[in-house]
């Protein structure tokens, strides 16, 4: 089934990290006069669709016929000039792929019988539906032509997110894995993983989606957690062991080109290293760099927009610091580079666990070690720099002014989900991590915990959910394993699919986003619509389905959000408890 083999079991065959000029296609799709030509002519509302169009003719002679029109057009070309030379050069956007049926797919996947809901069980088999829609495979001439598309090739079949984005997405993919292992979709989790090993063999890294566009960055680095997720569910250990050439390239790749030094200690920060506005969004780019006078300074913001992206969550207040060195302000003030990020650090930490795990099943004894003590080494940063004491939970860290950042995102109690804290601190770190929670009034919000507490109109700000950080945050707290942090954690997660279904009742669709603030409430704001599909949003309720299926009903479907303090002290604790009571909040 492989165009492209995955050798696990070759000598190590990672040869080099990628440069935008080991892609040809890139001449046309990352960079250069013509990506700026036709990207500031505007033809398309989403700028994604032109860098997701194939080539007629090879990279070489396009570039030869575009210098011959610009030269035609007394290099000013109109509008209309433009759209007529992408007629003639280029085809409709995802011609490359073709819509797939997983091979495996099942009927009845034995996640179902968990559910006992007869709606939500309903749900969960339209869902596990949802799979065929979401396949995509690439044809043969991408192997044949690779130049010709900016899409990277990849051996098997993928479970894209959908909507706009038609390719893999690196840590989407995670959740989506994690939801076909539920659906008993082995072979096709399986194929997506050995994709991402294929990647980083041939290029270096896993790049944020799947287009040579995405060259310079690549996203939350998931893909040791997902060979976890494939070995947990099927016991196949020799897969695991296979792959751990690549697992530690991977992570090296990572300390190597992410390494920051806070309070005297090696943390890990995003970047980009790439040039440049963002290909997909390049126009928003480079409106919203206009306010910089000199190329120096456009070419630094585009490096931190570039790095934004890089976490996930483009955009976002928390990545602003301001001249104040707070994070209120608009997108101009990203400064993704200078930020050292909770979640990051934690994943990193657990990559080097986990590796260690995979040694100690191979009996290398030195490599459990030599991981061990990477582990000791993050978890003793991560401790110094960025828990507090103070606050009850881990906030990012600021480079330029530093200090903490004492603001909520979800990431900040991304440690509980991956361990990445010392055990024995756990009822210490429950009680403080659950005043933090109630102090932020995070348990008020019907349409699930918010992704900041600050609106800023971009779509990784209040008042949006989204589906990964929820899992975070539910996990970490049943992770953390006090009878309180479980219970929250229950009905964090309960509230989040009854929140999904209403709303998946009221459009028959599943969102990228939702809204804090509304019961079934979806998601708005950033630079592109709203996306349904969704691959992570999918894998994430087929998961709790299947942990909460036996004992949630949606019967009076409600949130069971705690009112607000402000609330509570406007109307009085009594008249608010009997209002909450009689409306059914309460689970
Ligand atoms: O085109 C704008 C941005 O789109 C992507 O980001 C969003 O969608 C991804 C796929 O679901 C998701 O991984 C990411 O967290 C979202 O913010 C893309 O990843 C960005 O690089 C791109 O600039």
């Amino acid at each position: 089934r492989n165009v492209i083999e995955y050798a696990a079991d070759s000598e190590n065959t990672i040869e080099k990290d990628v440069t935008a000029y080991d892609f040809p296609a890139c001449q046309i799709y990352c960079y250069g006069p013509l990506l700026h030509t036709v990207q500031m002519a505007n033809i398309f509302r989403d700028s994604k669709t032109f860098v997701d169009m194939k080539l007629k003719k090879a990279p070489e002679k396009t570039i030869e016929e575009f210098d011959a029109f610009m030269e035609s057009k007394n290099n000013t070309p109109s509008d209309d000039d433009v759209l007529q030379f992408v007629n003639d050069h280029f085809d409709e956007k995802g011609t490359e792929l073709e819509v797939w049926t997983p091979t495996d797919w099942k009927e009845n996947p034995s996640f179902l019988d968990n559910v006992h809901d007869p709606d939500l069980k309903q749900w969960g088999a339209d869902l596990n539906a949802i799979w065929k829609d979401l396949g995509r495979k690439m044809k043969e001439d991408v192997s044949k032509n690779p130049d010709y598309y900016s899409i990277i090739p990849v051996p098997n079949p993928v479970i894209i997110p959908g909507g706009r984005f038609i390719e893999f997405y690196y840590w989407d993919s995670y959740w989506i894995i994690r939801g076909l292992l539920l659906s008993e979709m082995q072979d096709t989790a399986r194929g997506m993983i050995e994709n991402f090993l294929s990647i980083v063999q041939r290029i270096g890294f896993i790049p944020n989606g799947g287009r040579v566009y995405y060259w310079g960055r690549s996203q939350p680095p998931l893909l040791t957690a997902m060979v976890k997720a494939y070995v947990d569910f099927t016991k196949d250990d020799l897969f695991a062991i296979n792959a751990l050439d690549v697992l530690e390239h991977e992570f090296e790749y990572f300390i190597n080109n992410h390494t920051v030094q806070a309070k005297g200690h090696n943390l890990v920060a995003y970047r980009d290293s790439s040039t440049g506005p963002r290909p997909e969004s390049y126009r928003e780019d480079v409106e919203s760099a206009k306010i910089f006078d000199t190329e120096e300074a456009k070419e630094a913001y585009y490096s931190e927009l570039k790095s934004a992206a890089e976490s996930g969550m483009d955009f976002s207040s928390r990545w602003f610091i301001n001249s104040d060195g707070t994070n209120t302000g608009n997108l101009t003030q990203t400064k993704t580079r200078s930020i050292v990020p909770v979640e990051l650090n934690a994943i990193l930490y657990w990559n080097a666990k986990m590796i260690a795990e995979f040694h100690s099943k191979a009996d290398n004894v030195d490599k459990v070690q030599e991981y061990e003590a990477k582990a000791h080494k993050i978890l003793e940063a991560i401790q110094a720099v960025l828990w507090n004491e103070d606050v009850g939970a881990w906030l990012d860290y600021d480079l330029i002014n530093n200090k903490p950042r004492n603001s909520f995102v979800p990431t900040n109690l991304a440690p509980l989900w991956v361990k990445a804290y010392n055990i024995s601190d756990s009822q210490k770190i429950s009680t403080a991590v659950l005043k933090y929670i109630e102090e932020n009034d995070l348990d008020t919000f019907p349409g699930g915990v918010p992704n900041t507490l600050i609106q800023t109109g971009e779509q990784w700000d209040y008042p949006n959910v989204w589906p990964p950080m929820q899992y975070i945050l539910v996990e970490g707290l049943d992770n953390l394993g006090t009878p309180e942090a479980k219970n929250l954690s229950a009905r964090w997660g309960q509230r989040w699919v009854k929140s999904n279904f209403e709303a998946y009742r009221e459009t028959r669709s599943m969102f990228e986003k939702y809204d804090a603030e509304k019961f079934g409430g979806h998601g708005g704001g950033g630079e592109y619509d709203v996306q349904k599909g969704f691959g992570w949003t999918n894998g994430v309720i087929i998961e709790w389905l299947a942990k909460y299926g036996r004992e949630l009903s949606i019967s009076g479907n409600t949130d069971g959000a705690a009112p607000s303090k402000s609330l509570i002290s406007l109307l009085g604790v009594a008249t608010v408890a009997l209002i909450a009571t009689v409306a059914g909040r309460y689970i």
